[in-house]
């Protein structure tokens, strides 16, 4: 975060003396946006940086309890610099949240420079080996260069200049980790099903008949019900951060020409695909240590850290409904230019077709379920809006009659984004597979069906509604779904191979390439230092008094 944030809100000069410094690690940062009283609300941040001409500085406070910096990462013991975002004052008025340069840690002693309190925030569910730190400041200055001055600036004399031709300019760096974050659901959740999977394969239990071996539990349809779904999840991820990865820098390349128009298409996708592939990555992966029985409970089986740290996503970097209902902001706008005639950006160019008031006619091949998905997103849209419409009626103020149709909003927002996941999964598929053999192909388009099946299986309610889907149509695609499992399953293991997750990265007991799950679970049991000594002295101290009647 300290360093895209030099580049992304650094003028060119101020990059050219902070950039080398801290690529060379001569200096290390963080960046302290969220505070003990408000992560989500940037506007509520309390800490302040009023500029002084007399002395060209800025005088940073933490003026409540509330307001001290709370969570960075490294912020507690390793760093020595921080990105501080404090609401900017000069010449006694409020210019809302800006990004400062904060020395926190004299250079040579690292001890904390007077005016700076610093410290660690205690152990949490995962991240443990992050020390995610506080921050406060009494009084504390830094010279004027150190405002990020690419997007606004305070002059000498105290007077605010804005520069950036977008009001939420300063919001970039989390767009950019936004996007990278939807990667990072991608590979840890790859890394999951690759342990799940292999293991599922070496592990047997009971036997149908009873004369015959136990079945590799890889071989339940229940299993496969669970793990497969992962391994489509993991490709969905793949590709739609590929192309998300596409969308961002074609809009940072027309902001660098002065052109902002796509930024607000951007912000929605980013949103909701952060949302969704961080949330979709950690329910799969506790679904992947529900597939591995006790043994996925124990740490050796890299499970547990691999969820904890991954759960942590759907929070940072805007929490899960947050960021859905910023998706939501976009696409009522939408629905308005499509009721007004107007044209439609490419990711929401389908619900120009879609408000035909009658249910679209059901069709199951893969390009009929997305339209079908698509259809869903619109139907929700259509109808959030109307209950939108009916409270504004009813007398309601516009923030009043948005709150109560907030979990409607975070719905179509969600449908919406499957779709556009769907879509973009199915069409990658088909366009990096062109010159593949058959074989791939049909393997690739064996888990994209998966993908699609599973929630439109997931979605029937509401595919009832919105589309002419019946009864038997229903059971005709849930045949169709677990015919698909079986034809997966004899690749099942050469596919999470093919992830080529190096056994040092999976750091598995269950999920190494050669198979070997029971040696190395007693391997890492032997570990324990309660191995180390025959009998413990807790035998002594606590055991053998009560169990004489002595304590
Ligand atoms: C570098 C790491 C990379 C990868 C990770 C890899 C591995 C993981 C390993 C380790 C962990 C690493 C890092 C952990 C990092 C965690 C860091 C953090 O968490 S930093 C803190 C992040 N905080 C947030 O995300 C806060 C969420 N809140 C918000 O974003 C905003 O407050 C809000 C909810 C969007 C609302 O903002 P605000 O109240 O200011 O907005 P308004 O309501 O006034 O206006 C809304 C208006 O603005 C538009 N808008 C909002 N945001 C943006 C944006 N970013 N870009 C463009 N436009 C934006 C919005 O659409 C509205 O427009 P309108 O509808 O009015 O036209
Ligand atoms: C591991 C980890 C690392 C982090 N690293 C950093 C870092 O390096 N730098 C940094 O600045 N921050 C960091 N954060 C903080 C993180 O960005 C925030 O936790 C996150 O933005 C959510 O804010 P919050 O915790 O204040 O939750 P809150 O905003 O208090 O949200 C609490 C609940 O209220 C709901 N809610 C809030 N507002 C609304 C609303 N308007 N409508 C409906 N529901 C609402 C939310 O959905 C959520 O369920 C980190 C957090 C974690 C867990």
């Amino acid at each position: 975060m300290f360093v895209p944030t030099l580049m992304g809100q650094c003028t060119p000069e101020q990059q050219a003396y902070w950039l080398p410094r801290a690529l060379d690690m001569q200096i290390i940062g963080t960046y302290a946006q969220t505070e003990l009283g408000h992560g989500t609300f940037i506007r509520g941040l309390e800490t302040t940086a009023t500029y002084d001409p007399e002395t060209e500085t800025f005088v940073m406070n933490s003026p409540t309890l509330t307001s001290y910096k709370w969570w960075a990462g490294g912020l507690a013991k390793t760093v020595n610099y921080c990105i501080v975002v404090a609401q900017l004052y000069t010449k006694g008025v409020c210019h809302g949240t800006h990004p400062f340069i904060v020395q926190i840690r004299d250079e040579e002693t690292h001890m904390p420079r007077p005016g700076v309190k610093v410290g660690d925030i205690g152990p949490k569910l995962g991240f443990n080996t992050a020390d995610n730190g506080y921050l406060g400041f009494d009084n504390y200055r830094i010279p004027r260069d150190n405002m990020m001055m690419k997007n606004a600036q305070v002059l000498k004399d105290g007077t605010y200049v804005k520069v950036a031709r977008h009001g939420k300019a300063t919001y970039g760096t989390m767009v950019f980790v936004r996007v990278l974050l939807v990667n990072e659901a991608a590979f840890n959740l790859a890394k999951a099903c690759t342990i799940a999977v292999r293991y599922s394969a070496i592990r047997r239990q009971c036997s149908p008949d009873s004369e015959g071996s136990e079945l590799q539990v890889l071989d339940y349809s229940t299993q496969q019900h669970k793990l497969f779904i992962c391994i489509a999840t993991a490709h969905a991820l793949q590709l739609n951060s590929t192309w998300l990865w596409k969308t961002f820098s074609d809009t940072l390349a027309a902001i660098k020409q002065g052109n902002v128009d796509t930024l607000p298409e951007l912000h929605a996708l980013s949103s909701c695909l952060k949302a969704l592939s961080t949330a979709d990555a950690a329910s799969l992966i506790e679904q992947c240590r529900h597939a591995c029985g006790g043994h996925g409970y124990m740490m050796s089986s890299g499970l547990p850290y691999l969820y904890a740290f991954v759960t942590a996503t759907r929070t940072y970097e805007g929490d899960y409904t947050i960021l859905l209902l910023q998706t939501a902001r976009f696409l009522v706008k939408a629905y308005e230019q499509v009721e007004a005639g107007k044209p439609l950006t490419p990711t929401v160019s389908y619900l120009s077709q879609a408000f035909t008031g009658k249910k679209l006619p059901w069709d199951s091949s893969p390009d009929g379920i997305i339209r079908a998905f698509q259809a869903l997103a619109a139907g929700k849209l259509s109808s959030t809006v109307k209950s939108l419409r009916k409270r504004l009626e009813s007398g309601l103020s516009y923030e009043q009659a948005w709150e109560l149709s907030t979990i409607q909003l975070n719905g179509a927002a969600e449908a919406h984004c499957r779709a556009v996941m769907s879509q973009n999964y199915k069409s990658e598929i088909e366009r990096l597979t062109v010159n593949s053999s058959p074989n791939v192909k049909l393997v690739l388009q064996q888990l994209y069906k998966v993908y699609l099946y599973y929630w439109a299986l997931e979605r029937t309610g509401d595919l009832l509604l919105y589309t002419s889907i019946s009864e038997s149509d229903i059971f005709e695609l849930q045949l169709r779904y677990e015919g698909l499992l079986k034809e997966i399953r004899p690749n099942a293991v050469g596919i999470v191979d093919a992830f080529d997750l190096r056994d040092e990265v999976l750091h598995s007991a269950l999920g190494s390439y050669d198979g070997n799950v029971y040696e190395r679970l007693m391997a890492e049991a032997q570990k324990s230092p309660l191995n180390a000594e025959p009998v413990n002295q807790t035998f002594h101290t606590y055991l053998k008094p009560m169990m004489k009647g002595k304590l």
